[in-house]
Parts: structure tokens; C-alpha cells; sequence
């Protein structure tokens, strides 16, 4: 009992990421500043997206939405915090508004669109469809999928426009991978390349966070304030989202969870400003903040670490990850809601499929549209400051893992190899994460 209450002293007695006390005032100010026409902005440069990520042939690289933060203020109402909360608050309302099938307008310095996902109910695609200069969005890896490449090199996105107005069959065959074997693209009339901090790349960017495939409709709207009904984001805000909520959160609870194997643990719950996607930290034994200490970062798998899918290796690196810790004594396991790679399940089914016909693991990510991996590490590397951890002894057999946390100020003073052996249905997924992902077996 003494050693759970001085594990829990420990927690609580690291710094405060963000606190939030009283942010009323500033949230209404800001979004006051943001609604009347003053464009947001944020205080980190923006990283795009590097031009040879997913390429194939190219190794898989880190995610260069992941760069490194300012260390956060201990004020408690930091500034950076409030427009933080504000940035998380408005672009939650539209991840919701599109998961619903409302359109939203997405605005950049210079254009605005109205905006829907291509996965949204058709009945609401149809009012976007009748509008006139319509196009459809893609990212630059599905377009190069399609053939598009050429016209968009260079470019984050592409904006397609068809000859023929723009139909729901149409929409689904440039945006859903499932159904390119099924005859010809429609005829095109113009591809235009877009940046991701565009409207059109952020509104793409926009159905990324809200999980569904990454394609969107988009119609030019000469004055975004003329949509009344509608959400209106920035494009910037959109950009930087993941890495706001990573910025904000905080722990919610904790409580002891006897594990089976490793009967000594407690779990930390974390959320960020918006109430989104919460991350839990499993603290296994008798964690030591002050030595290096045996950590995972364990990406979700509904599919591997519940259903015990074989697939992939999930499952036995959870359970092989706290049997280590707990032979050890102490270990710290972050469990990253990051399912599918950061596609979420939905997408990560969809990979499944195409894995199916013949596509590997990475050029099933890109038929979709998406990267290779679509993770960032800021969210872990923020967990561990919350705990005091500072220093790591890192299992796992990703590099690029490695490399992320040591970007974000983590010291990762060894890798511990984390290697299971494969079965007849993940073998050609592990070679080839060995092979073109640089996973170290
Ligand atoms: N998109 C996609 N995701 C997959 C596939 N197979 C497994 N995953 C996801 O990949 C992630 C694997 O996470 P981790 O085991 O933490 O990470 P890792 O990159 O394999 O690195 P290790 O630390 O060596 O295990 C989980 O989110 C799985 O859901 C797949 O074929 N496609
Ligand atoms: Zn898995």
C-alpha cells in the first residue's frame, strides 16, 4: 500500500501539461477574433509533408507532422494553452459535423470551400454535386495511384475536376481503392496540384482525422461567411490538430488493474483539451522515474491485442511487453490510440482487403491515399514527461520509434529487441516491415 501511494505521489508530482482553470474569457475571444475574419495562427512553423514519404522505393521516414515542441508553461493559463483548447475545440466541432454528413467550409489565407468527406450519405453529397465548380480532393499518393502523378508533382494534394458532373459512382471510383479494378477513371477535365495548408489539402486532411478514406468534395465559395449554417476551420488549424491535442493532455485517472502475469500495475489515463482520443500509460512494478526504464510504445490493435488476430504480431508483443516488464519489475507500457497505423480500423479493414489482391502492408496504405504510417510520437514522448520519465530503455524493432522520441527530448538509452516468432499469416507482413519499412529483426 505505502509503495502504491508513493507511485502515486511520483505521478502527480510532475509538472501539469496544461491546465485549464478559468479559460472561458480567452476561448471566447479567440474564437471571436477567428469568426470576424482574423485568421488563427499558430506559434510552430509548419512542417509539410515530406515529398518522397510513401513513395515507393523510398524508405518509410518519420512522420514530419511530429516535430519537436517548445517545452510546455508551468502558468496555468498559458496562452499557448488557451489557443491550444480554442484550435481543439473548433476543429473537434468539424470532425463531428463531417462524421455526420453536415458539410463544413474550410478556409486558407487565400480561398475557401465547402467541404464533404467522399464517404458521406450520398443524399447530402447530391446538394454539393449540384453546386457549380465542384471538384474532388485527393492526396498525392492515391492520385499517383490513379496515374495522376505527373500533373501533380510536387504538390501535397490534387484537386480533380471532371468533364461530367460529378456523380456518386464517379466520386467512389477515384476515392475508393476497392473498386479500381472496375473499369475505366471518369473523364477528366483538369488535375490541379494543392498544398497540404491549401483549403482543398487541408479539407482532405480534415477526413483524415475524422478516420474515413482520405477524399473529400469541394466546391470554391467566393465568401465563406455566406455558409451561415456551417462550421468554418482554418486550414491551419486543421494542420495542426494532432499535435495541439498531444500539446494539451492530461491525466484523467488512474486506478490499480492487476494484470494476469503482472499483478502490480496501475493505469493512467490521459485526455486531451477537446475530450478526444484518450492514450493510457500501463505502469507495471515499481517504476523508478530517476533510471532508465523499460518502456513500449505500443501502437492499438483491436484486431491483434483483442481478437488475437494473426496478421500481425500485436498480440504477442502486448502480452510479451508486460510478462518482460513484470520479470523485471518495473516497466512503463503507453498504449497509443493510434489503430491501423494512425488510418484507424475502418481504413486498416479496408488495407486488409487490398492486402488480399496482392498489395503489401505499405502499398495497401498508399492505395487508399494514406502514408506508410501515419503516427506521431508527441503524444507518447508527452506522456512520459507527465510520469518524470526522461530516460527509456525502448522495446521495440522500429527505428523510426527511436528516433521520434529522441526528437521530442526522450533519451533512449537502449532498444530492446522485440521479436516474436511469425506464423504463416503475418509472415509477409513482418518481412516486409523488415525489408521496406527498416524494421530491425
Ligand atoms: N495500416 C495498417 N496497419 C497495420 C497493419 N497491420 C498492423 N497494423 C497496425 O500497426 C500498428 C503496429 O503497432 P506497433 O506494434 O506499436 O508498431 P510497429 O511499428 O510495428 O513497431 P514495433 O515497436 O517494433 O512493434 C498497430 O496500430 C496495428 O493496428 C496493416 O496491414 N496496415
Ligand atoms: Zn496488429
Amino acid at each position: 500500500m505505502a509503495r502504491l501511494a508513493a507511485r502515486a505521489w511520483r505521478v502527480r508530482a510532475s509538472p501539469p501539461i496544461n491546465s485549464r482553470q478559468g479559460p472561458g474569457i480567452m476561448i471566447v475571444s479567440l474564437l471571436f477574433r477567428f469568426r470576424s475574419g482574423q485568421e488563427y495562427h499558430s506559434s510552430e512553423p509548419f512542417g509539410m509533408t515530406s515529398k518522397t514519404r510513401g513513395v515507393p522505393g523510398f524508405p518509410a521516414s518519420l512522420n514530419s507532422l511530429d516535430r519537436p515542441v517548445t517545452q510546455p508553461s508551468s502558468s496555468p493559463t498559458a496562452l499557448s494553452d488557451l489557443q491550444d483548447a480554442a484550435l481543439l475545440t473548433r476543429v473537434a466541432r468539424g470532425i463531428n459535423e463531417i462524421r455526420l454528413g453536415a458539410p463544413v467550409v474550410v478556409r486558407s489565407d487565400r480561398e475557401a470551400v465547402l467541404m464533404l468527406p467522399a464517404e458521406a450519405p450520398p443524399e447530402t453529397l447530391a446538394g454539393l454535386f449540384a453546386r457549380p465548380g465542384g471538384g474532388v480532393v485527393l492526396t498525392a499518393r492515391r492520385a499517383a495511384v490513379l496515374g495522376l502523378l505527373p500533373e501533380a508533382a510536387g504538390s501535397e494534394a490534387v484537386v480533380v475536376r471532371l468533364r461530367e458532373p460529378l456523380t456518386e459512382a464517379a466520386l467512389a471510383r477515384l476515392a475508393d481503392p476497392c473498386l479500381d479494378r472496375e473499369g475505366p477513371l471518369p473523364a477528366l477535365d483538369s488535375v490541379e496540384g494543392v498544398a497540404a495548408l491549401s483549403a482543398a489539402g487541408a479539407a482532405v486532411g480534415l477526413a483524415k482525422l475524422a478516420r474515413l478514406l482520405p477524399a473529400a468534395v469541394v466546391v470554391p465559395l467566393p465568401d465563406p461567411l455566406e455558409e451561415t449554417a456551417t462550421q468554418i476551420l482554418a486550414a491551419a488549424d486543421i494542420h495542426e490538430y494532432q499535435m495541439a491535442a498531444a500539446r494539451s493532455l492530461r491525466q484523467v485517472g488512474e486506478a490499480r488493474v492487476p494484470l494476469a502475469g503482472a499483478e502490480d500495475t496501475r493505469i493512467l489515463a490521459f485526455r486531451p483539451a477537446d475530450g478526444g482520443t484518450e492514450h493510457v500509460a500501463i505502469l507495471v512494478g515499481e517504476v523508478d522515474p530517476a533510471k532508465p526504464i523499460l518502456t513500449r510504445l505500443h501502437s492499438e490493435c483491436f484486431t491483434g491485442d483483442l481478437l488475437g488476430s494473426l496478421r500481425c504480431d500485436c498480440g504477442d508483443q502486448l502480452r510479451g511487453a508486460i510478462e518482460a516488464m513484470a520479470a523485471e519489475g518495473a516497466g512503463v507500457l503507453l498504449y497509443l490510440a493510434q489503430e491501423g497505423r494512425g488510418i484507424g480500423l475502418v481504413n486498416k479493414l479496408r488495407a486488409y482487403q487490398l492486402q488480399d489482391q496482392g498489395f503489401d502492408t505499405l502499398d495497401a496504405n498508399g492505395q487508399l491515399g494514406f502514408d506508410d504510417d501515419e503516427r506521431i510520437y508527441l503524444p507518447a514522448a508527452r506522456m512520459l514527461a507527465h510520469l518524470g520519465i526522461a530516460q527509456v530503455r525502448l522495446l521495440t524493432n522500429n527505428p523510426l520509434k527511436v528516433e521520434a522520441l529522441a526528437r521530442h527530448g526522450v533519451d533512449v538509452v537502449e532498444r530492446v529487441p522485440h521479436v516474436y516468432a511469425p506464423n504463416p499469416h503475418n509472415l509477409r507482413y513482418l518481412e516486409t516491415k523488415a525489408r521496406r519499412g527498416g524494421h530491425l529483426f
